[in-house]
């Protein structure tokens, strides 16, 4: 197998290392083309950009700017021009009064923190199920309009950690909201009222003094009179600048949002370039995608004891691309599962997962799913690095 055990690292460096890495890419000369797909295993990578990228496929998505931390140069109208005194020069073409800043979305598991992300974006690049803690780290979206630059962070849910990896999670969450200019707190409507979850993360949040808006979710399976006394109730656990309803799978409320955000922004220079929306890589995406479909057929532990590795992304001569994935479970029972009867489940999830892909890429892909077992692998600190987690 050619394809390296590491994937790049969305959370090595803060978000904001990251972004002035892109600044200073963006201001800088033109960044290098990214390494063929066919040569390249996936820490080489280039995450998804925008239309553009994305319809040509793999080969010619842009070079990323990623969270390349220390390493990374800072350039002319970066944040560290800020930090000298001086204003920040605008990229040409850049607005004036131009607005960006990052969002955090924080709430307990399955408030529907990755549903809201795919509805700001516009597009899917977190996964979404009805399990908890399906989002393992952090992800970056990127919101481009005419006067402002959003990028959201989508973070694991905040929970009482019952493993290496929860605790990892966790520890990913609880440091994201000291980088951002705004935290949306995301809860459930139908909850009616908050729970000890709730109650654990509304404590965490009075140390913040970053402005926090509170996000009622779901609002769509409750009865309309009843959303104002919910919100109240969620309102009452702390300060926050505003309140808004939504419901992030239809898109209700999502619009006014938007706005609000944007206006709490201060002005800044644009982090990413104008076609990127999100900084995972496309590898990291496609990992995803499978274990989506994982999720929507398993249950009770299968889900958690997931990982999957995509070995290498291969364009073939025929425009093919191949894409051999290994799904790893933690027990032989469990990978019994995941394969079924005659292989028809891992069959099923494959077919599935490669529409998704294909959607993604704009490509043919031949998907080549392989399931193994490595015990407890959650807990192993090693596993966890060849999967992508950091602490
Ligand atoms: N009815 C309804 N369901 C929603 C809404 N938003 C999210 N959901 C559902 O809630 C479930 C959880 O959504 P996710 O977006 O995966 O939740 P999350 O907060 O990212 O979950 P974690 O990754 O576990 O932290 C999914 O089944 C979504 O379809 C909504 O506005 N209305």
């Amino acid at each position: 197998m050619t394809g390296t055990r590491r994937h790049p690292d969305p959370e090595g460096a803060s978000a904001k290392q990251g972004a002035e890495a892109a600044v200073a890419r963006a201001a800088g000369p033109a960044a290098p083309a990214p390494p063929a797909a066919a040569e390249a295993g996936p820490a080489a990578m280039a995450a998804v950009a925008g239309e553009a990228a994305e319809s040509a496929g793999p080969r010619a998505a842009p070079a990323a700017p990623r969270a390349t931390g220390p390493t990374a140069e800072r350039g002319a109208g970066g944040p560290a021009d800020e930090a000298d005194g001086r204003a920040p020069a605008r990229a040409a073409g850049q607005p004036e009064g131009f607005r960006s800043g990052f969002v955090a979305l924080i709430g307990r598991p399955n408030v529907g923190k990755s549903t809201l992300l795919n509805q700001l974006i516009g597009r899917k690049i977190a996964i979404m199920s009805d399990k908890p803690q399906t989002t393992r780290t952090r992800i970056l979206g990127v919101l481009n309009r005419p006067g402002a630059q959003l990028i959201f962070v989508d973070t694991p849910g905040i929970h009482k950690p019952q493993h290496l990896l929860g605790e990892h999670m966790v520890r990913v969450a609880r440091r994201t909201l000291q980088e951002v200019e705004v935290v949306c707190w995301l809860v459930e409507a139908p909850d009616r009222e908050p729970g000890p979850g709730d109650r654990y993360i509304a404590e965490q949040l009075v140390e913040v003094k970053t402005p926090k808006i509170l996000v009622v979710n779901k609002i769509d399976q409750v009865a309309p009179g009843e959303v104002p006394a919910i919100a109240q109730r969620f309102a009452q656990l702390g300060q926050f600048a505003a309140v808004h309803p939504v419901s992030a799978l239809h898109g209700v409320g999502v619009p006014e949002l938007v706005e609000e955000l944007e206006g709490r922004l201060p002005q800044g220079p644009r982090f990413f370039p104008e076609d990127m929306i999100t900084d995972q890589p496309e590898a990291q995406i496609m990992a995803e995608l499978i274990r989506e479909q994982i999720l929507h057929r398993t249950r009770e532990e299968v889900p958690h004891a997931v990982a999957v590795l995509i070995e290498k992304v291969e364009r073939r001569p025929n425009g093919v691309v191949y894409v051999p994935a290994t799904i790893y479970v933690e027990r032989e029972g469990q990978k019994r599962i995941l394969i079924g009867e005659q292989g028809r489940m891992l069959k099923e999830i494959g077919r599935l997962a490669r529409l998704e892909i294909e959607a993604l890429l704009g490509s043919k892909i031949y998907l080549d799913l392989w399931v193994k077992v490595k015990p407890d692998w959650r807990n192993k600190q090693g596993a966890l690095s060849n999967f992508g987690f950091r602490a």
